[in-house]
């Protein structure tokens, strides 16, 4: 069964409309990728999903429930995780203790400290960040603060988790082990991933599977080599062959 199913999903900024009749589903323990050059409408797709945008129409199910429209602690208390493309750590805290608050805020009813710290040293661990109390965020570069999202959106134990941009900023070897852990996430705790992002690369080699997204639109739904195969996607991506450089 999917665990996620979005039909006709349309969400409009007053006259402009960035995500425009977006459908598309996600198997359990999939790895779904969420393609799409800068502004194609990923971000609010998401936002949308997670319930940080009220959808203008359309349905998203998370195994068979319809949640459009839900708050994003309402989504989140349910299974979705998510990253944020730009990291807001509580920067004066600790890795361990910012883990803890999402582990709380997750958590779909109350749950002890030390239960938030167990969930949240778990997290980290996946994360491969230091689960010790006093390690802060600070010195912690690009690539920590991507690990530190990932553990926070671990720590709220979702059965769906939405990674947002996770390369962003990213050296080539710190993308492929971002990617690494994904992959091993899925494999581990059988978490279904969506994962977003503007650039190919790397991500192809671990999604099982590809949407993408032009203009708010879906303009493409397949394998990662049926994604480099296809001419509407090499257009979004490069351009019109007459204008690609020989
Ligand atoms: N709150 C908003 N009000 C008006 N327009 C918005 C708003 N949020 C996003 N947009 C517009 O919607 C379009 C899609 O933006 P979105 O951030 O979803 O794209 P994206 O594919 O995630 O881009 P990027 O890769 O740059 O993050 C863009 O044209 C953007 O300017």
């Amino acid at each position: 069964m999917a665990l996620l199913e979005v039909a006709g999903l349309t969400k409009r900024f007053g006259g402009f409309t960035a995500v425009d009749n977006v459908s598309f589903s996600v198997a359990e323990g999939e790895i779904l990728g969420l393609l799409g050059p800068n502004g194609s409408g990923k971000s609010t797709t998401f936002n949308c999903i997670a319930g940080m945008l009220r959808p203008s129409s359309g349905s998203v199910k998370l195994a068979g429930e319809e949640i459009a429209g839900l708050t994003a602690d309402a989504t989140c208390r349910r299974g979705i995780g998510r990253t944020f493309q730009i990291p807001r750590p509580f920067r004066g805290l600790s890795l361990l203790e910012n883990a803890a608050l999402a582990a709380h805020y997750g958590a779909s009813g109350h749950i002890t400290r030390e239960e938030a710290l167990r969930r949240a040293r778990e997290a980290l661990r996946l994360a491969q960040l230091p689960e010790d109390p006093e390690t802060t965020t600070q010195g912690l570069g690009a690539a920590g603060l991507k690990k530190l999202e990932l553990a926070r959106a671990l720590a709220t134990q979702p059965k769906l988790l939405l990674a947002d941009e996770s390369l962003g900023g990213l050296d080539a070897g710190e993308m492929r082990q971002a990617a690494e852990m994904l992959k091993r996430i899925r494999d581990e705790r059988g978490i279904t991933i969506v994962w977003v992002e503007h650039i190919m690369g790397v991500l192809l080699s671990v999604v099982d599977r590809v949407v993408v997204l032009d203009h708010g639109a879906v303009i493409f739904q397949g394998t990662p080599y049926e994604a480099q195969e296809d001419a509407k996607v090499a257009e979004v991506y490069l351009g019109p062959p007459e204008a690609r450089a020989a």
